[in-house]
């Protein structure tokens, strides 16, 4: 088992609720789409799943490590060097150079001198590179992050989660900043890599199709609830239009069919 959550709910100090009830788990392995409008609970569940956020209620066991509010500092340490993240937006000092960003997938599990030792000087650049070039990104190896545009500094946050090699991979909107050519390729990359190294992904994607097209196992969620949990093949258009009701955030709009979207016409290659 990667994860489990049994009636997680997570209220934050404002008194309000982004999750409630959420029982979900996934074998190692696994690779998820959460789907969901803008405001759903999305980021808020791969958060918690991250541990950047520590459930209020239920229970949660990542990676056979119970997370509880007594979590011990150096548990929690271990655990998320074991758990990579690709933000909408990569955390990246902006004046690093990239292939210290990319090492830094590792930082968490090298003994202190090297990660120190690599803060001054790159410990592994081949390595940096390589990953690098998995995301047609191999020639900025040297660049600034803060000279690289929006969806490159994306590509160098899946480039360090690459390196880190983690055994959970969470993907918040992972091709946010990417046109649909290269989100495609970048979401296969991504199932391609959980699935060469039994790693279990967790991406959320308003892209429903590039979801539907690259995931087997769909999760929507509405209003910090778990509305339905299936294989990609079951979800269906009225499930769709129960999720998306009353908003604007499902990039294919109901009524128009796929083969018609550029998008859709491509992802058609994914599976
Ligand atoms: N630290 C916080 N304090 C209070 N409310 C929060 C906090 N973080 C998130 N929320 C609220 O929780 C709800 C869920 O937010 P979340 O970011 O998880 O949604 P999302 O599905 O990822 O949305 P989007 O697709 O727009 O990124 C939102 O209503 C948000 O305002």
């Amino acid at each position: 088992m990667s994860f489990a959550l049994d009636e997680v709910g997570l209220t934050h100090s404002n008194g309000f609720a982004s999750l409630s009830g959420i029982t979900l788990s996934a074998a190692q392995g696994e690779s998820i789409a959460l789907i969901g409008p803008s405001g759903a609970g999305k980021t808020s569940l791969l958060n918690t799943l991250g541990t950047g956020h520590l459930p209020t209620a239920g229970r949660m066991t990542v990676l056979g490590q119970p997370v509880t509010a007594s979590i011990s500092a150096s548990a929690l340490k271990a655990l998320r060097s074991r758990i990579g993240t690709v933000y909408q937006a990569t955390p990246v000092p902006l004046r690093q150079r990239v292939v210290t960003a990319v090492l830094a997938g590792r930082l968490g599990r090298w003994p202190l001198w090297k990660a120190l030792a690599s803060l001054a000087y790159p410990q592994d650049i081949p390595g940096a590179r390589e990953a690098l070039a998995r995301v047609q990104l191999q020639d900025k190896l040297f660049a600034r992050c803060d000279q690289l545009s929006g969806g490159q500094l994306q590509r160098v946050g899946i480039a360090r989660v690459l390196y880190q090699q983690a055994e959970l991979i969470l993907a918040d909107e992972p091709v946010s900043a990417l046109d649909p050519a290269l989100s495609l390729s970048t979401v296969q990359l991504l199932v391609q890599e959980a699935a060469a190294r039994q790693a279990t992904l967790v991406a959320s994607l308003h892209a429903v199709d590039l979801a539907l097209s690259c995931f087997a196992r769909i999760v929507g969620i509405r209003a910090g609830r778990i509305l339905f949990d299936l294989p990609a093949a079951q979800v269906s258009e009225a499930q769709l239009q129960a999720l998306y009701a009353g908003t604007q955030d499902r990039t294919l709009p109901p009524g128009r069919t796929p083969a018609a979207e550029p998008l859709a016409a491509m992802v058609m290659a994914c599976r």
